[in-house]
């Protein structure tokens, strides 16, 4: 595989190897740019951005409709590298390729929609006329776990805008991202409009973060290396938008529909074994229904299906490697440790080379115990009781994290004051999948800052310009 700098694909003499995650095969080599790479990737950005800023918004749909379409004809050969690299089962790959396409189709038609304004002028000889201008260059760094939709969700609101990209994905499975550029560029990608690195993140991304022509940062990815980022842009005064971590509360309600909330609970924290920012982390349960609650939601989570993604059968495929294992475990082990006990699952595959965990079920869990504290990044159910809803809602807020919160209840006044309650960007009201190219996803407090997707997406785009006028 290639990196693409300035329309030309690149090899370089490092490269650094890609594996698949069920059974530490080797799958590619990589370019392992560096310095060189970055600052090239820069200076092409920087100069196709004077032409692309120029182009209509038509012409810039046109490309992002075309490149929806070459993805679209792709699906499986996109879903299957994903899989073998990020080990997600083969249809979740594949509806994970829908979803991040369905960034580009929206962006495509939010080209055509960035509107200004004309403002009434406080005096008679003024007029005040508002432009949106495209920010600039693009520094887009992502993660492993939506190796396909944490890139689209970046670069097609940012090409929609007028803005050229620099891509740096993670380097756990940058196969996808390098496949989906590549059918850009058979879309008709100028050279320059998109480039993608493979490589070492701080050396590429020190590079990117002290240069003045990258004027936005979007990254997504730990809050750790967020906040990193974060103070590596005040230098340059970079746009910075920011996805994070979560820790999000699952709350169940006494009068909830219990069939819908354990449909909830299954799609909110399994997706993925468990690696998305909003799976549910901490599950808050009415004490009057908790043991009814737990026992549908064990008959659930026992008909899952762990396994080699590539088999259509598989629910949960493996964790993406020894420390994302290790860390469940240690969440699992410390809740035991200190009184919680095992309702289903509680076993790690500890053959060496495997990050496959059974999903697992905890119950009598405080929350004092880690997994309550930390996000677990895995396929664990800690279940806590309550009995006064006011003191689930402090509890569930009582986080640094924002980002997705769940609430499970029939009653629509409890559902909406106790939803205006919660402290994140995101609620699931009876809903374990909110995600959608149509919704303004990100997050409050140290889950980040900044939106992606929705009609608030491509503003992270834009910067805004008024024209004072005098007739
Ligand atoms: N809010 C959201 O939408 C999402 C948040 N996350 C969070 O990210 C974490 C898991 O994903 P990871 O890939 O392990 O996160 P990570 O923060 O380690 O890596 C994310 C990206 O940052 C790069 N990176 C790592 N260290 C860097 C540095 N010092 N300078 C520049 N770039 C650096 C990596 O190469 C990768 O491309 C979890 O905490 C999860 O909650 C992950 C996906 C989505
Ligand atoms: O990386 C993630 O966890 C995603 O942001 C979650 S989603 O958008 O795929 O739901």
């Amino acid at each position: 595989m290639n990196i693409v700098v300035d329309g030309e694909n690149i090899q370089t003499e490092k490269t650094f190897p890609v594996y698949n995650p069920i059974n530490q095969e080797w799958l590619a080599s990589v370019p392992d740019a560096g310095e060189d790479e970055a600052k090239r990737a820069v200076e092409a950005a920087h100069r196709a951005f004077h032409n692309w800023k120029h182009t209509t918004a038509d012409e810039r749909s046109v490309f992002l409709q075309r490149w929806f379409q070459l993805i679209e004809d792709h699906t499986d050969e996109l879903a299957e590298v994903m899989t073998r690299e990020q080990g997600k089962p083969l249809k979740e790959a594949r509806g994970e390729i829908g979803y991040a396409n369905s960034y580009i189709s929206w962006f495509a038609e939010e080209a055509k929609r960035i509107y200004g304004q004309t403002i009434p002028a406080s005096k008679p000889d003024k007029r005040i006329l508002i432009q949106k201008q495209p920010v600039g260059v693009v520094a887009a760094i992502t993660p492993w776990n939506f190796p396909a939709a944490m890139i689209t969700r970046k670069v097609a609101p940012a090409i929609a805008a007028g803005c050229t990209v620099l891509i740096k994905p993670a380097e756990q499975t940058p196969l996808t991202a390098l496949r989906l550029v590549e059918l850009a560029h058979e879309a008709g990608a100028p050279p320059g409009l998109i480039n993608i690195l493979t490589g070492d993140a701080e050396t590429i991304s020190n590079v990117w973060m002290s240069d003045s022509r990258v004027t936005k940062l979007s990254f997504t990815g730990s809050t750790e290396v967020g906040k990193l980022l974060m103070k590596k842009s005040a230098d340059t005064m970079k746009r910075i938008s920011l996805e994070l971590g979560g820790q999000a509360p699952f709350i169940v309600l006494p009068d909830a529909d219990l069939d819908k909330a354990v449909a909830g609970a299954i799609a909110s924290k399994f997706r993925n074994a468990g690696q998305t920012c909003i799976c549910s982390n901490r599950f808050f349960v009415h004490e009057s229904i908790v043991d009814t609650f737990t026992e549908k939601l064990k008959a659930a989570v026992e008909a899952l299906k762990v396994g080699d993604g590539m088999d259509p059968e598989t629910d949960i495929g493996p964790l993406i490697d020894q420390g994302a294992y290790e860390k469940v475990i240690k969440h699992m082990e410390d809740a035991v440790d200190n009184g919680a006990e095992i309702v289903t699952g509680g076993a790690g595959d500890p053959s060496e080379g495997s990050f496959f965990i059974q999903p697992t079920i905890l119950k009598n869990v405080t929350d004092s115990m880690l997994c309550m504290n930390e996000e677990t990044f895995g396929p664990l159910v800690p279940i806590a009781s309550f009995s006064d809803e006011s003191s689930a809602i402090e509890r569930a807020n009582d986080t640094p994290f924002g980002l997705a919160a769940y609430l499970f209840t029939e009653n629509i006044s409890k559902a909406l004051t106790l939803s205006e309650k919660l402290d994140y960007g995101i609620v699931g009201l009876n809903d374990g999948s909110p995600s959608a190219a149509q919704a303004p996803f990100g997050g409050f407090k140290e889950s980040g800052m900044g939106r992606e997707g929705g009609p608030q997406g491509i503003e992270e785009y834009l910067e805004t310009k008024y024209i004072s006028l005098g007739v």
